[in-house]
């Protein structure tokens, strides 16, 4: 075929502009990431916004590194919300409903002690609206801390010796170190909290018009010469003794009690307590119940102090709170027993606890103590007959309850015996 030289130039001009075309697809139509038609005044507009997408690209990443850090400092709030939850009892014990008429407001002095915190558990449990005042000294937050947060229950950190202005319709004034060693520890004060103490208590009872049991003790007959011991005995204490403090200190308790109802109208109960034992009793106590289970657990010599012939009836914590109840609401107000009759020498009580420990702990006796009562036994007619009481437990299943609560108490504190309060060994 021959071509004119007009009709070559022509096809040389369609190459040159089909070429001219292709090299611009590859370099603009082909690198473009975006699939747009190919509109030459775009590419500038086109540019810049992918730099946007990579910018916007990184600023995604740490975002999400940010929102991951976020996330972590939520986690580790949730962990510490959690551990502080646990240590507030999440369901309190169901306590009964009282409407408005039934339920009583009621303080309790020495409320978060041994005897008080269980007080407050039976009347919490009843529906009441429960105030305790404490100042600490041998009372626990651990005994009550059940009961934190609970709308019935309140507690002031405060010492009875200072005057207490609130409203209430009854008062259990318990407040009182009751251990030997506890209450010689600083008698002057033991002096103030069962004097001032008591004044204050009667003061606001017969202000706000409540009704007040003072817990007094078996102290008051000293070392009775009496057997057993009635409320109409009047006692036989050394007025200038090392126990005085106490047993001075509560008899004076008593004396301003009836002082008030015959003077200012005031309702008064008193109950003379008798030695009493239970869960919630101090490692420190000092006393003979938790002193012989302590030693008995730990295996060391169980000691006794004078030669283990002195008596002493002992009863379990719940009994009393029962009497404590009963007499609060009974009419009768002379002064009421409270205590089991079942009498043993501190002899027999020391091989009552080790065997029941199931230890092998010797028996050892050292100085008997100053005082020291020889013979307790509570005649307890009166409880009977006027507020229809009388102990329930026997020794044996309390003191394996006690024993239980100290076993347990021995494992979380590594409790060493060193700790046992006794008046001979140097405890400072
Ligand atoms: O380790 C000990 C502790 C005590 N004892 C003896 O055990 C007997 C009881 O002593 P506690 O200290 O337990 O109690 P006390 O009977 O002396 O006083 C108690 O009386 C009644 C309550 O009002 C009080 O809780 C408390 O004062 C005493 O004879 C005491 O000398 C021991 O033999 N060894």
């Amino acid at each position: 075929m021959v071509f004119s030289r007009r009709k070559m130039k022509q096809i040389l001009f369609v190459c040159i502009g089909l070429i001219f075309v292709i090299c611009i697809y590859k370099t603009f139509v082909t690198t473009e990431p975006l699939h747009v038609p190919h509109v030459p005044e775009l590419q500038p507009k086109l540019l810049k916004e992918n730099r946007q997408q990579f910018d916007s690209d990184n600023d995604l990443d740490s975002r999400y590194a940010e929102l991951e850090r976020v996330k972590l400092k939520v986690k580790e709030l949730e962990l510490k919300l959690k551990s502080l939850e646990d240590r507030i009892p999440k369901k309190y014990p169901d306590v009964k409903y009282l409407n408005y008429k039934n339920r009583k407001r009621i303080l309790i002095t020495g409320g978060a002690g041994f005897v008080g915190s269980h007080l407050t558990d039976y009347l919490m449990m009843q529906g009441h609206e429960i105030i305790i005042v404490d100042n600490f000294f041998t009372g626990r937050k651990r005994n009550v801390e059940h009961w934190f947060g609970h709308e019935n229950f309140e507690l002031i950190h405060h010492d009875i010796v200072n005057p207490l202005f609130i409203e209430v319709d009854e008062i259990y004034h318990l407040a009182s170190p009751a251990s030997p060693p506890h209450y010689m520890y600083n008698p002057v004060k033991t002096i103030k909290t069962n004097t001032m103490g008591t004044i204050n208590m009667l003061g606001l009872a017969k202000r706000v018009g409540a009704k007040v049991l003072i817990a007094s003790t078996s102290e008051v007959y000293g070392d009775p010469e009496e057997h057993p011991q009635p409320e109409t005995y009047w006692g036989h204490v050394n007025p200038i003794g090392p126990r005085a403090c106490y047993d001075e200190g509560k008899r004076v308790s008593e004396t301003l009690s009836y002082a008030y109802a015959k003077q200012e109208n005031v309702k008064v109960r008193v109950a003379r307590i008798f030695n009493t034992y239970g869960p919630r009793m101090h490692m420190n106590d000092g006393r003979v119940v938790s002193n012989f289970i302590l030693q008995g657990l730990q295996n060391e010599s169980i000691i006794i102090y004078g030669n283990g012939k002195q008596t002493r009836s002992f009863q379990y914590v719940s009994d009393l709170v029962d009497g404590l109840v009963a007499l609060m609401e009974s009419n009768y107000t002379q002064p009421v027993n409270i205590g089991n009759p079942v009498e043993h020498t501190i002899e027999e009580f020391a091989v009552i606890i080790r065997d029941l420990v199931g230890g092998k702990s010797k028996i050892r006796s050292t100085a008997a103590v100053e005082d020291d009562p020889q013979r307790r036994k509570p005649d307890i007619t009166r409880a009977k007959k006027y507020i229809n009481w009388e102990p329930r437990v026997p020794l044996k299943i309390g003191l394996e309850k006690t024993i239980e609560y100290f076993r347990k108490e021995l494992d979380r504190s590594n409790h060493s015996q060193r700790n046992v309060f006794s008046p001979h060994i140097d405890n400072s």
